[in-house]
């Protein structure tokens, strides 16, 4: 497992390309019959790919990092899948994922494996965990049922797709909230107007991004900002101090995973235009 440590804004405010990057970017989620995972100090959340093609790959990692006996022992795992078919065990109960649908795998889980139906198409499998001091039931949702609403417009070349599977008033969980926003072709904006939320930290992973496209991902104080150059299948780190939001030299797909005080999605502090340097 991978580590990233937590950050001061005023020490970042001090970082050049290289170092934004080390600190914030994660590339590299998905290798073929491996189990990434990273680590932040972000409110301990850990941010990780499976990608099954001709082997199985297990929820396995140094459980010192972790101080317990098994992955899921105090921690909760949400999961969505950016690939083909596949399915997930958990204790041997088996669930199927399609394309873009959500699991929820509660706290106390000992066994996960992830597979893929057809190694020619495999499944890719998005983690997001967090701690957690309650067990809630493993919970399967598809994209169609997912609480999806349109937000944005054309005209301000934002107009997408919110669909929130592990939230307040969905899956339930302790403290892990995900889902994943489609942006519509010509559309190239997400989250902007930008926004903070002091009470929850923050992860994105761009996806479905084609290979010569970029998102320029915006990040920092909200008048301090910073760029990073994300690629497609890449994930960002987000303090809870600081905005994120991103636009795309092409429309693009994201999944984002929160953990912090409350689950209340809605809960941001809207940052004005005119305040953002
Ligand atoms: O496009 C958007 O706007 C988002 O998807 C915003 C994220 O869901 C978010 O930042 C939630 O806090
Ligand atoms: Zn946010």
């Amino acid at each position: 497992m991978h580590r990233r440590y937590a950050s001061h804004p005023n020490e970042v405010k001090q970082f050049d390309t290289e170092r934004l990057r080390t600190e914030f970017q994660i590339s590299d989620l998905f290798r073929p019959n491996q189990l990434e995972l990273v680590l932040t100090h972000e409110d301990r959340f850990i941010i990780g790919g499976a990608y099954p093609v001709t082997e199985d790959v297990t929820l396995v990692t140094d459980l010192k990092e972790l101080g317990v006996s098994f992955f899921l022992e105090r921690r909760e795992l949400g999961i969505i899948n950016i690939g083909s078919t596949g399915s997930i065990l958990v204790d041997g109960n088996e669930y199927v994922l399609n394309s873009k649908d959500c699991l929820y795998v509660g706290m106390g889980s000992k066994e996960v494996i992830f597979k893929s139906d057809d190694p020619a198409n495999p499944a890719k499998f998005y983690l997001n965990s967090a701690p957690a001091h309650v067990k809630f039931p493993t919970t399967h949702t598809t994209l169609a049922e997912a609480d999806s609403s349109a937000l944005g417009s054309i005209q301000n070349s934002n107009d997408r797709t919110i669909h929130r599977f592990i939230h307040e008033k969905g899956i339930q969980s302790a403290q892990l909230v995900m889902g994943m926003t489609q942006l519509k072709e010509g559309n190239m904006w997400n989250t902007m107007p930008a926004h903070v939320h002091p009470r929850r930290m923050e992860a994105y992973m761009y996806f479905d991004l084609p290979e010569e496209s970029v998102v320029i991902h915006l990040m920092g104080e909200p008048k301090e900002t910073r760029h990073l150059m994300m690629r497609n299948e890449q994930a960002v780190i987000s303090p809870s101090w600081s905005i994120h939001s991103g636009v795309g030299t092409s429309n693009y797909t994201f999944i984002w995973g929160m953990a912090g005080d409350n689950k209340a999605y809605a809960d941001m502090d809207q940052v004005a235009m005119k305040e953002l340097q």
